[in-house]
């Protein structure tokens, strides 16, 4: 894992613009980016802590529907490891039964194969987590240009899409590979190609906003969250233009309570829009019927697989959120999810992978294969 530090603020490009922590600062905006900007993360300084290593022990499925999800955040992502009760052999029991139920995607990777049948595999790819490694400035969360090269590897062979809880713009400037599919915003925001894509059967251009309707809603609350929370050092509201994110990373343990009852105070004046919990961050967004597995379903529909046996989908996520995707797999009796995680956690995918790094060799090991079946040149 990449080891990034915060970075100074770049007021200047309207990302990541850093706010003095102390409640008299005002001047919260750069004078040429108004506060809306999809993509900006507005931070306020704090020192920095160290690193989680990854997720664990949560539940699966995404919604936190009045349960205490501050607990639960604690649970799902904790900043060390957590004193056990147990023996270091209990822990050794638990992941190594974990292990047999959610195998590594590497070491059952001919088996992975052969389950795909000659299928259409399409891949599916969340980005925080899985491309890139947490880290604490979600403005720095870059992927590394091996990982860009195996995913641009995966694409010359797989219809290949992004699916993420950021902003599809900001995903975009992280990824910079023009021929996959984006599907930003926790899939509210899905645009294919603008070239087309080899891959369709019809050459029409894909652009699916679901929650347009609700882009000034998104706006208003995203500036309210920024108003509320200023007072709380480190933390960040992100835009991520259908939805915004309330990130807890950098905000001292102490203090989760309080930031979790400021955003679910402003939410109070929202009905129409609902959280969802991801790493370290509370996730604000429209109650519509919308999520990554959705989108999922969308994108297979857009390229000629709604109904067809013909397809073998694998979706590679680390987050609460991509349970939603997960469970659509296993519902369909299609492909499978793989979780990218280092810790035992509830999920619906079949296999596991313990980091980005891993998520690589997977990707390669794929290409591999797949140019094993090719006529020699
Ligand atoms: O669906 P994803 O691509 O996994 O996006 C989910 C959230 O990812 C980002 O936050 C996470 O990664 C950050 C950078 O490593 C990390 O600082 C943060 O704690 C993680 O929650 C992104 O910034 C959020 O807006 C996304 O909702």
């Amino acid at each position: 894992m990449t080891n990034q530090k915060v970075v100074v603020s770049d007021a200047k490009s309207g990302i990541g613009m850093t706010i003095n922590g102390s409640p008299n600062n005002s001047s919260l905006f750069s004078a040429n980016q108004p506060p809306a900007a999809a993509g900006a993360t507005i931070w306020r300084k704090k020192p920095l802590k160290k690193l989680e290593t990854g997720g664990g022990g949560g539940v699966g499925g995404a919604r936190v529907v009045n349960g205490n999800w501050v607990d639960s955040m604690r649970a799902s992502s904790p900043t060390r490891k957590p004193s056990s009760p147990f023996s270091e052999t209990d822990q050794d029991y638990t992941r190594n039964s974990w292990i047999s139920r959610y195998p590594s995607a590497l070491g059952m990777f001919d088996q992975i194969i052969k389950a795909s049948n000659g299928k259409q595999i399409v891949m599916f790819l969340d980005y925080d987590g899985t491309l890139s490694p947490i880290v604490e400035d979600p403005d720095r969360a870059f992927m590394t240009s091996e990982m860009r090269e195996a995913v641009r590897d995966i694409a010359k062979y797989f219809p290949t899409a992004i699916v993420t809880g950021r902003c599809r713009a900001k995903v975009y400037n992280f990824v910079r590979l023009s021929q996959l599919y984006y599907a930003g915003s926790h899939g509210m925001d899905i645009r294919g190609p603008a070239n087309g894509s080899k891959y369709k059967k019809d050459n029409k251009a894909v652009l699916f906003q679901p929650a347009r309707e609700f882009l000034p809603m998104i706006d208003e609350v995203y500036k309210a969250l920024i108003d509320k929370t200023k007072s709380t050092p480190g933390a960040m509201v992100e835009n991520n233009k259908f939805c915004v994110s309330v990130h807890f990373r950098c905000v001292d343990e102490k203090s989760w309570n309080a930031l979790a009852e400021q955003v679910r105070s402003v939410l109070n004046d929202y009905p129409k829009l609902k959280l969802t919990q991801g790493r370290k961050v509370l996730e604000i967004r429209p109650t519509i019927k919308w999520d990554k597995g959705k989108a999922l379903e969308f994108l297979l529909e857009s390229l000629g697989y709604a109904n067809s046996d013909e397809v073998f989908p694998i979706y590679i996520g680390d987050d609460r959120t991509d349970e939603d995707a997960f469970k659509v797999l296993r519902d369909r009796g299609q492909g499978f999810g793989i979780l990218v995680s280092k810790i035992p956690k509830e999920t619906n995918a079949s296999y596991s992978l313990q980091e980005p790094s891993e998520v690589m060799e997977f990707l390669r090991r794929l290409v591999e294969w797949k140019q094993s079946l090719l006529p020699a040149q």
